[in-house]
């Protein structure tokens, strides 16, 4: 069969509907990531499965029925992996977020390298490894999905199970020095190495990759001056690649100016008695720097004064792994943040920081997206980060200013038109908040139509085609190389 159209096979932590246990009652929701956007229309032409976790650990619910509804709908085949709460305790909450999640965001000392968590991250791979194994054949290309599922290839290899297999990390791949601290660090690299394909969000990301490779195969050797290169290891033979992740633009750009959310764009900005709005919207984790961000929002009242009254920051965040105690700690010190920098600045009809703790609906988002002045997404470290994306597609006024970390996957693409910051520099990201206040609207504009030119052709639908052309293709230099951060001496 013709590479690029064999059957695909998607395997992820998560499958595209999860499910929900609501007032007792089980349900399936579907799920709206850009990724399951991208991914079903695929799917659903050429044929193909997802294989996932199903959401749900108790072992008297009806799975298969509930997701088979679903997948009648969708077109395509699901397949779930059941696991228990003792396996999803030490592979999900342990092992991924605990031990990958904070060391491959810089974050080494928020690490819990617990060796529990470890054999049940192996054994749970196995087990995914397995349905891949029974619901695939030799013909199919299985596409795994993120730092949950790192083994996938290593152990199809080890049943004697032979499979075309592409992986792509969602989140950062860390220096050698920070890579080296893990004590499993050889054998997430020897699994690795057994994909036909690795793909990353940037070419650092990329690079970390080869180097930590190297230091264990010093005679690892690497082709290719593009996205992506082949990579030789002696008894393997590879590619690794950067494929920036996007969204789906035309869907964030035909909400933004849909009436009814006009409408609620005109009455957020009114609620805010038009005065000019700074936006952040993340997940709350520890990697998105919020504090930081809610202390550079004081610096910025400090240092200029005269916007007291004249700004109001929005601070939206979207409640996630509620469950485990770092999680926990980090909303206590935002509540105290936000109480704190209100309680300084506010005066009768004004406060500086308003702050919602909560998930908010597609349609709400939008709203929010498209009345901000400035986006203010700084995250410590962030895989690629899509809000940075969403608040373009949404800026239909082009008026909009990006401000953006250096260290968000994003940067090294949106570099030219955004305004790039230290996250831990708070008087650096105060500057230019400043800057973006005071910004001429000929100049914001400029900027805006370059981000959302950049974000309208290098969408979602454009990183799915070029991972799995750069994984068939036999010329790699089809794939001009994708930018890197410059970062600048201030
Ligand atoms: O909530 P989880 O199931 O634990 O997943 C964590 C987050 O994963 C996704 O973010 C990552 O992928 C994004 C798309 O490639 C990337 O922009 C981001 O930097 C990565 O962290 C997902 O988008 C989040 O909603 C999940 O919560």
């Amino acid at each position: 069969m013709e590479p690029g159209l064999r059957r695909l096979v998607v395997v992820s932590n998560r499958l595209p509907a999860a499910l929900k246990n609501e007032g007792g009652e089980w349900t399936v929701k579907p799920g709206a990531g850009g990724l399951v956007t991208a991914l079903a229309p695929v799917l659903r032409d050429r044929g193909g499965i997802w294989i996932g976790w199903s959401g749900a650990s108790d072992p008297t619910v009806d799975v298969d029925g509930l997701l088979g509804s679903f997948s009648a709908k969708a077109g395509y085949e699901l397949r779930t992996v059941q696991l228990t709460e003792e396996e999803v305790r030490g592979y999900y909450f342990g092992f991924s977020n605990e031990v990958i999640w904070p060391l491959f965001h810089d974050l080494q000392t928020r690490c819990h390298f617990d060796p529990g968590y470890w054999r049940t991250y192996l054994d749970v791979n196995f087990k995914f490894a397995e349905q891949v194994a029974r619901h695939t054949g030799k013909e199919d290309y299985v596409w795994v999905h993120d730092y949950h599922l790192m083994h996938q290839a290593f152990f199809l290899k080890s049943m004697g199970v032979k499979r075309n297999t592409g992986f792509f990390l969602h989140i950062p791949f860390p220096t050698p020095d920070i890579f080296m601290k893990l004590p499993w660090r050889w054998k997430i690299i020897q699994a690795l190495i057994e994909f036909d394909m690795v793909g990353f969000q940037t070419t650092q990301d990329r690079d970390n990759f080869v180097r930590c490779v190297r230091h264990f195969i010093p005679e690892c050797t690497t082709e290719g001056d593009g996205a992506v290169v082949t990579v030789r290891t002696g008894s393997r033979e590879f590619r690794a690649g950067a494929f920036p992740i996007s969204i789906d633009f035309n869907q964030f750009a035909n909400l933004a100016t849909r009436e009814d959310i006009v409408q609620k764009t005109f009455k957020l900005r009114e609620a805010l008695k038009h005065r000019k709005i700074i936006l952040g919207v993340d997940r709350l984790d520890y990697t998105k720097g919020i504090p930081e961000r809610i202390l550079a929002i004081r610096t910025l009242l400090k240092r200029f004064p005269e916007l007291t009254g004249r700004v109001n920051f929005v601070q939206v965040a979207v409640p996630s792994r509620e469950d485990v105690e770092e999680y926990k700690d980090l909303r206590d010190e935002i509540d105290l943040l936000v109480g704190r920098v209100n309680g300084e600045f506010s005066f009768p009809g004004w406060v500086p920081v308003h702050y919602h703790y909560r998930n908010l609906q597609r349609e709400d988002l939008v709203a929010y997206y498209a009345a901000a002045d400035i986006a203010l997404v700084t995250p410590l470290r962030d895989g690629m980060n899509l809000v940075a994306k969403e608040y373009c597609a949404c800026n239909a006024s082009e008026s909009g200013v990006l401000i953006l970390s250096e260290f968000a996957g994003a940067a090294a693409q949106m570099q030219d038109y955004a305004y790039l910051v230290n996250p831990y520099d708070l008087e650096g990201v105060a500057r230019a908040v400043n800057r973006a206040f005071h910004w001429d609207k000929v100049d914001r504009r400029r900027m805006m139509v370059g981000l959302r030119d950049h974000v309208r052709s290098h969408n979602i639908f454009w990183w799915v085609d070029s991972f799995l052309q750069a994984s068939f293709s036999t010329n790699l230099g089809d794939f001009p190389p994708v930018d890197t951060v410059q970062f600048e001496k201030i």
